[in-house]
């Protein structure tokens, strides 16, 4: 907790018919109860209460009219009555307060005062200190897919988080999609992004991509970078992006905020947070395909998204549906995987540090990657094969993931990488070798469990910044000679088998997840952009474990 600084303002104020210290500094709001009794009451309600300005959301005037008190908003509120007939001015201030899980909620409190001017001067006050805080958004694009998770979308905005904007005095402009890519399309040609602070994307991880799509491509338009090339650094954008959760996944927001819920998402937006995120360009023959910030995966969540795409009318439970489809069907795929590991970095993919609001991890090798961007044409070099720092691993997979967070969503709070850090420029690569369904079974649980999920020998997990993958009968002449009897009974099979997929044997190939969207091609080259964008949110809050010393309430 903060100390509170220097006092801008200190009066003696009402709060619920009962006598109260109330400071504020640049820092913090403080109200603490006046007691004759210096004896302590462990039944008494906590006597002392202090909010960051950080996290006061509005103040709002209340008005006198007919001996009792009206809101602003025009609502009726007997105030005068419970608090005395000295009181004749008051004022509410509508601050966050956390609750259990990561939950944040608008809580509020009012003050009243006898004099008029007193009260006027504490909500020209507050009202100045919020404004000179340059990080909270003015004016937010807000992009709402109808289609998404439930069909929520639009309630969920109108009901939870438009009423919270216009509290905070956020203006916005916001289009409902009509159809997909509407949004990602706006964003790249239409959208007059010199007039937002920001982007609000309320959907699902697919809904998220799309607004990416948008985002990054119009930033390295607007910066004169080529959008498709391999060789070039990307520019970060600078518009951060609020994720309203309405999808069937949501473990983008999730990951970085710690609970998919739309009020406390709202209430990031508004106090103006910042998390930078990784991107992960994703390109087929030198040819741009997609980006990816959470799960990139091959065989098993490939085969499960594929699954599900049909049977979208069942909502998010499509993909416990599929999922379990696809755990009995049990398909492997053959392929090379290569990969740069991450080097000169802090962290391990089998760490017990977890990513977490402030992350000494994400800065260090966040500071780390952009030294690196600065030569980049150097290490581009250097990353060629022939500096040898490339590994290959050739094999059969029921699953090839890179998590470039830790991708944790309510099926599994943990994520398919508890510890992937979400800035720190590097994707966790994890390689599920073929094995028998009970051992990928072990696996699959061990996500919804504290055992940990890598400690299985057809499991290996590498944290690295660039990979590739070939599938098997994609491979060079050369190396399919390697195994030409193999081969041409496998290419047999592989076509019976795409028509009796029951059969146990695997087809030839799987697709890729990203982010949610099937990618169209199989062999992709992988690249982690550290920090390109920028979330309104803080990363998941460390829990507090005991009373801060240094609460201003007990000084
Ligand atoms: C036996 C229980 C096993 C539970 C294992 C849970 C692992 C879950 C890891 C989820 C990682 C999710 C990564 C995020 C992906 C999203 O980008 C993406 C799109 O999200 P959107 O719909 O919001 O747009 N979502 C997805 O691709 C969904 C992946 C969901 C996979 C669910 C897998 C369930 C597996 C069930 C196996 C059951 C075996 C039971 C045997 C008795
Ligand atoms: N108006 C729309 N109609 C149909 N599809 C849409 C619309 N707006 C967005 N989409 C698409 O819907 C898909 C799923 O969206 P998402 O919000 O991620 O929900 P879910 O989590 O249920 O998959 C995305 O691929 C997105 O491009
Ligand atoms: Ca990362």
């Amino acid at each position: 907790m903060e100390r509170p600084g220097r006092l801008l303002l200190q009066s003696e104020l009402r709060v619920r018919n009962a006598a109260y210290d109330v400071s504020l500094s640049r820092s913090l709001l403080i109200w603490k109860r006046r007691t004759s009794s210096p004896v302590y009451h462990p039944f008494r309600p906590s006597v002392c209460h202090s909010v960051p300005v950080s996290e006061i959301i509005s103040v709002r005037e209340e008005e006198e009219e007919n001996g009792s008190r009206q809101r602003d908003d025009g609502s009726w509120k007997k105030i005068r009555e419970r608090e005395g007939k000295d009181c004749r001015q008051a004022f509410t201030v509508l601050y966050v307060e956390r609750c259990r899980q990561h939950r944040w909620r608008c809580a509020e409190v009012t003050f009243t005062c006898s004099d008029e001017a007193v009260c006027q001067h504490w909500v020209s006050s507050i009202r100045e200190q919020l404004a000179s805080n340059t990080s909270r958004p003015k004016h937010l694009l807000v992009y709402i897919n109808p289609y998404g998770g439930k069909r929520q979308g639009k309630r969920i905005y109108e009901q939870k988080v438009a009423p919270l904007f216009t509290q905070a005095g956020i203006a916005t402009s916001v289009i409902v999609t009509e159809y997909a890519n509407h949004a990602r399309d706006h964003l790249k040609m239409e959208a007059e992004l010199k007039k937002f602070d920001g982007v609000v994307c309320v959907g699902g991880d697919g809904m998220f991509s799309e607004i990416i799509h948008g985002l990054i491509w119009r930033t390295q338009i607007d910066c004169g970078v080529d959008p498709n090339s391999t060789e070039e650094a990307l520019s970060p954008c600078s518009l951060r992006i609020g994720i309203i959760p309405a999808g069937s996944t949501d473990c983008i927001c999730f990951a970085s905020v710690g609970t998919n819920d739309p009020v406390t998402s709202a209430l990031h937006i508004i106090v103006g947070d910042s998390q930078p995120l990784d991107v992960c360009s994703v390109h087929h023959n030198n040819m741009f395909l997609r980006y990816s910030v959470s799960l990139l995966g091959y065989g098993f969540y490939g085969d499960v998204l594929s699954d599900s795409e049909r049977k979208r009318w069942m909502g998010p439970a499509r993909y416990d549906f599929s999922g379990l489809k696809m755990f009995l069907t049990h398909h492997y795929y053959e392929g090379t995987v290569s990969y740069l590991p991450a080097k000169g970095i802090i962290g391990t993919p089998r760490d017990a540090t977890r990513c977490r609001s402030g992350c000494v991890i994400c800065q260090h090798n966040g500071q780390l990657n952009s030294e690196r961007s600065e030569k980049y044409e150097m290490d581009e070099a250097s990353d060629s094969e022939s500096s040898g720092e490339w590994r290959t691993i050739r094999g059969k997979f029921l699953a090839i993931n890179a998590a470039s967070m830790s991708c944790a969503c309510p099926r599994s709070p943990k994520g398919l990488s508890p510890a992937a850090h979400l800035a720190d420029g590097t994707t966790d690569l994890i390689l599920v070798r073929k094995c028998s369904r009970f051992n990928f079974l072990r696996h699959l649980l061990r996500h919804t469990s504290k055992d940990d999920q890598f400690d299985l020998t057809f499991i290996e997990v590498h944290r690295v910044r660039r990979f590739r993958f070939m599938p098997r009968h994609c491979q060079s002449d050369s190396d399919l000679e390697l195994d030409l009897h193999e081969n041409s009974k496998r290419q047999i099979f592989s076509q019976i088998c795409k028509d009796h997929p029951a059969c146990g044997c695997a087809p030839a190939y799987s697709s890729w997840n990203c982010d949610g969207e099937i990618l169209t091609h199989t062999a992709i080259d992988v690249r982690v952009h550290g920090q390109l964008i920028k979330l309104f949110a803080r990363g998941i809050e460390e829990l507090p474990v005991f009373e801060d010393l240094s609460n201003p309430c007990a000084i």
